[in-house]
């Protein structure tokens, strides 16, 4: 089982914060985003562009399903991975981390990343969007909150230690 599962929106630091958090507690580090793009042998852009939304959502329910059963480090699942009911079932029992972020800092973050094809045209409205829809999901899930809006990915991996007193291995 994983030691800490991350989910946010888009731009919450979920991918940066768990490869810094796993370094830092010695443990690998997996992110399910990268696990679909491995099994579909594409990024998630073409993955969308060619297959669709609901091809993409199936690959990542896949992914997240098998990530939680095998991975024992930490693990980062893509942004809308929760939309799922399912997944949501199988998240039940895990330490479950929410990297909140508001939609100011979340436009600039991902304006600064790699293109995410939802968020491709108007990102700040489909940011709010998705966020307020999303909020609900984020908050019944987690263990933990954590705002990340005015700390830096090692900070937040640090806050993630201490309040789950996550020892190294
Ligand atoms: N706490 C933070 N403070 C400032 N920038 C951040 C923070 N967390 C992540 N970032 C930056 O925001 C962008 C998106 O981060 P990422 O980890 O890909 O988010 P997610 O996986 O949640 O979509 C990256 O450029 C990353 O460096
Ligand atoms: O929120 C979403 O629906 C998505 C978030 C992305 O991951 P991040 O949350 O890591 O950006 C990626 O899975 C895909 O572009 C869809
Ligand atoms: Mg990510």
């Amino acid at each position: 089982m994983p030691v800490v599962v991350l989910i946010g929106p888009p731009g919450s630091g979920k991918s940066t914060t768990g490869e810094l958090l796993a370094e830092r507690l010695g443990v690998a580090f997996r992110d399910t985003d990268a696990d679909v793009e491995q099994v579909a042998g594409k990024p998630i852009g073409e993955i969308f562009f060619d297959d669709g939304e609901e091809a993409f959502r199936a690959l990542e329910a896949a992914a997240v399903g098998k990530a939680l059963a095998e991975h024992e480090g930490v693990l980062s699942l893509g942004g809308g991975s929760i939309l799922d009911a399912a997944t949501r079932e199988l998240l039940a029992g895990h330490t479950v981390v929410y990297l909140k972020v508001g939609l100011d800092q979340a436009v600039k973050r991902v304006g600064l990343a790699s293109a995410r094809p939802l968020l491709v045209l108007n990102p700040r409205s489909q940011l709010r969007k998705l966020m307020e829809e999303r909020r609900p999901l984020y908050e019944g899930l987690a263990v933990l909150t954590v705002p990340t809006d005015d700390l830096e990915p090692g900070e937040v991996a640090d806050q993630i230690r201490a309040e789950l007193k996550l020892e190294s291995e």
